[in-house]
């Protein structure tokens, strides 16, 4: 049998990874997952997965980079992740959700993630965490704008509420 894939997003924005609350089905409802869905037939992932935040969140996002890994979910279906850089709009619980939340790298535990989720968010706070020492990525950046190449960056210049400026 081959499996179908389940595409979800490690949404980064501002330094901060973008976690779901699922609204529905009942078993997995109040729990919170990378948002995502169902690859169709000969879709490839990065295009299904652009397709879905579309869907689901209302947002354009632009994949980045696969986190190694395949999950298994209900009989016949695999989870894959990748991280994604949010390029414009603001998210919201479109479909599937009714909560959103940015998390720092730092407060990706404060969140009741679905457990097959869980090794996906660790790895995604651990690359944000590497990246936001080398780069400025502490200043929210929903704008669609995510050059912070010059000035001083500031990074806790702007409303994000959970950056951590530390590490
Ligand atoms: N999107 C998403 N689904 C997950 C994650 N973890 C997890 O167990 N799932 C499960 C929940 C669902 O049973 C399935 C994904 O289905 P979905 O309902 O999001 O897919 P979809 O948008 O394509 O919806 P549909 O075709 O069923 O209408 O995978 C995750 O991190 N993201």
């Amino acid at each position: 049998m081959t499996e179908r894939v389940v595409v979800a997003g490690a949404v980064y924005d501002g330094g901060r990874l973008l976690a779901a609350r699922r609204s529905a089905p009942a078993e997995l409802a109040g729990r919170w997952e990378l948002p995502g869905g169902k690859l169709e037939p000969g879709e490839r992932p990065e295009d299904g997965l652009v397709r879905e935040l579309r869907e689901e969140l209302g947002v354009e996002t632009e994949v980045l980079a696969r986190i190694p890994g395949s999950w298994p979910l209900k009989p016949g279906y695999v989870l894959q992740v990748w991280t994604v850089r949010l390029v414009s709009g603001e998210p919201r619980p479109l479909e599937d959700h009714d909560a959103l939340r940015w998390l720092g790298p730092d407060e990706t535990g404060a969140v009741d993630w679905l457990e097959q989720d869980r090794p996906a968010v660790a790895e995604a706070a651990r690359l944000l965490r590497e990246h936001g020492r080398t780069t400025r990525t502490g200043g929210p950046s929903r704008t669609g704008h995510a050059s912070p190449t010059d000035g001083d960056g500031h990074p806790g210049d702007g409303p994000g509420p959970s950056v951590r400026r530390d590490g």
